[in-house]
């Protein structure tokens, strides 16, 4: 029997899959030889793919974060500025080195606007999200709109006073726990109380997720929640810029949309009847929308597509973001009990000093040494591992005979240069002192790169902060906090091996014992 007899022996059923096999794969080797070819021309240094599969490095991910395979490419092309490869299909170039990272991001910033996460032109609500946004102009007038939420100062008084309450939920929830002889997830207490601020003192609500989960919070944790649909869904985002149809592969999915869009017209008609202004978001949004009276096609709608992408954008990765830092410093605060002692002499300092027993905001804004464990935790865990841009033009590196070219996608792996002792000593090692103002030094200043780098560096993380220090701060003036799940330091290896972001895979538990018992 030749070959085109077996062939058509083949039942119906396997000829099919067969045929778009092949075609896949025979697709898959033209994307490759040509971008590889394109490299080849540009000087771009390159890992040579397997042939029609792409890199080894990447079979794993799904049991492991995507962070092993590139900080492994990191650190096995030490000789190297960038080097180029594929993540599945999709054509990446690694930068490496701080000082091209910062010729790309912040020099040639008007080359490399777009994220890597940009989304289809055709959307108009995810268009008006600052990170997937394609247009400058509506890309910086949302960050200027938006700017007033990004000061810590704006988050003091009655702002203040509503992430404040979130103490005394956190403190019962942790008494109960501690009764009962159990430990506190760290993630899920943090998230209720960075959750809870912020629908409370951005949004105007009356959250207690401790009570009942708040809208929100099941908002942001269905964004976040680790799975194959969302890392699918962030891979679709990113190489093609959003998947049409499939819903549930959707970056930004109706359900999200539909949320934010149904507490907005809430929120928004409550303060029309009342005619309050809290001076929160909701009233920035508004603000806005009268601005735009009659200017844009959906001005007349009681919310537009503007307010809900804001929304979006303020809250979808920014609580989670916020949480997740909290709950590793809880983990390395839980390993170094001296550390913990050294940020309660300081909050007792800080209460004298302002002449309360409260934590207050001037308080909270003056825990420098708890600033720099979260800035440490930062950089042993940083948020994302795909800092990215893409080039909108073609970008000739200075100093080389390199270009990358317009449609090139580069990637920043944060975790790979925080870890690397080209840039800090001991890079494994958590040092809160690294940052404090006497050893900081300009190359670690450089190499830092916790919140981003260039004009769309997180505009939130100082409001972030506040808030994380507000609850660590707290719960450490009360508590001893020791460890019970995790009682070594954490790396890439127990990250969510299903999660867009670098998140713990198991829960973080710990024990809390009070203070005054343990000083009896
Ligand atoms: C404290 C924890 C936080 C961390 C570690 C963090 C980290 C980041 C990172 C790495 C980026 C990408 C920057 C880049 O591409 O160069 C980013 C972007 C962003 N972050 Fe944060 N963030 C935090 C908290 C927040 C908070 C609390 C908010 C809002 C109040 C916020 C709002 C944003 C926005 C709007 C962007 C997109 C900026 C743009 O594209 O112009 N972040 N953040």
């Amino acid at each position: 029997m030749d070959f085109s007899e077996s062939l058509s022996s083949l039942s119906p059923l396997l000829c099919v899959p067969l045929f778009v096999g092949s075609l896949c794969l025979a697709l898959n080797y033209l994307v490759y030889s040509r971008r590889v070819a394109e490299w080849r021309k540009s000087k771009i240094p390159f890992l040579e793919p397997s042939f029609l599969i792409g890199h080894k490095y990447f079979w794993s991910v799904g049991s492991n974060s995507a962070v092993v395979p590139i900080d492994r490419i990191y650190r096995e092309n030490k000789d190297k500025d960038l080097v180029a490869f594929f993540i599945a299909t999709m054509p990446v170039v690694l930068v490496r080195s701080p000082a091209l990272i910062k010729q790309l991001f912040v020099k040639n910033f008007d080359k490399t606007f777009e994220t890597g996460w940009a989304a289809s032109q055709k959307d108009k609500i995810a268009q008006h999200m600052l990170n997937l946004c394609t247009d400058k102009g509506v890309w910086k007038s949302g960050r200027n709109a938006l700017s007033p939420m990004f000061t810590t100062a704006r988050v003091s008084g009655e702002h203040f006073a509503k992430i404040r309450n979130q103490i005394a939920n956190m403190w019962t929830h942790a008494e109960e726990a501690r009764l009962q002889g159990k430990p506190i997830n760290t993630k899920q207490v943090a998230m209720n109380f960075i959750q809870d601020g912020t629908s409370n003192s951005f949004f105007g609500l009356g959250a207690n997720s401790y009570e009942k989960k708040g809208e929100l919070l099941k908002l942001v944790e269905s964004f976040a929640e680790p799975g194959w649909n969302r890392l699918l869904s962030a891979f679709a985002q990113m190489h093609l810029q959003g998947v049409q149809g499939f819903e549930s592969l959707k970056f930004i999915t109706q359900n999200h949309i539909e949320s934010m869009k149904s507490m907005l017209q809430k929120q928004t008609a409550q303060r029309g009847q009342t005619g309050s202004n809290e001076n929160d978001f909701i009233d920035i949004l508004i603000n806005l929308k009268e601005q735009d009276q009659g200017k844009k096609e959906d001005s007349e709608m009681d919310v537009t597509n503007e307010m809900i992408g804001l929304g979006l954008s303020l809250l979808l990765g920014r609580t989670e973001s916020t949480a997740i830092l909290a709950s590793f410093t809880m983990h390395l605060l839980s390993l170094h009990p001296e550390y913990q002692e050294r940020i309660r002499q300081e909050v007792d300092e800080a209460m004298r000093k302002h002449n309360t027993t409260e934590f207050t905001y001037e308080v909270v804004r003056d825990l420098h040494f708890l600033d720099q464990c979260l800035h440490e935790t930062a950089r042993l865990y940083p948020n994302t591992s795909a800092l990215t841009r893409v080039c909108t033009e073609d970008v000739t590196l200075a100093g080389t005979d390199l270009t990358l070219k317009k449609g090139e996608r580069i990637i920043v792996d944060a975790y790979s240069v925080h870890r690397d002792p080209e840039h800090f000593q001991n890079p494994d090692v958590f040092d809160p002192d690294r940052f404090s103002p006497k050893n900081r030094d300009k190359k670690a200043i450089d190499a830092f790169l916790g919140f981003g780098t260039g004009p769309r560096k997180c505009p939130g993380y100082k409001v972030g902060f506040l808030m994380a220090s507000t609850l660590i701060g707290s719960l450490v003036h009360k508590y001893e906090v020791r460890p019970r799940s995790h009682t070594k330091q954490m790396d890439a290896y127990d990250f969510h091996p299903r999660s867009f972001v670098n998140v713990h895979k198991d829960d973080i538990l710990v024990d809390v014992m009070p203070r005054e018992i343990l000083a009896c």
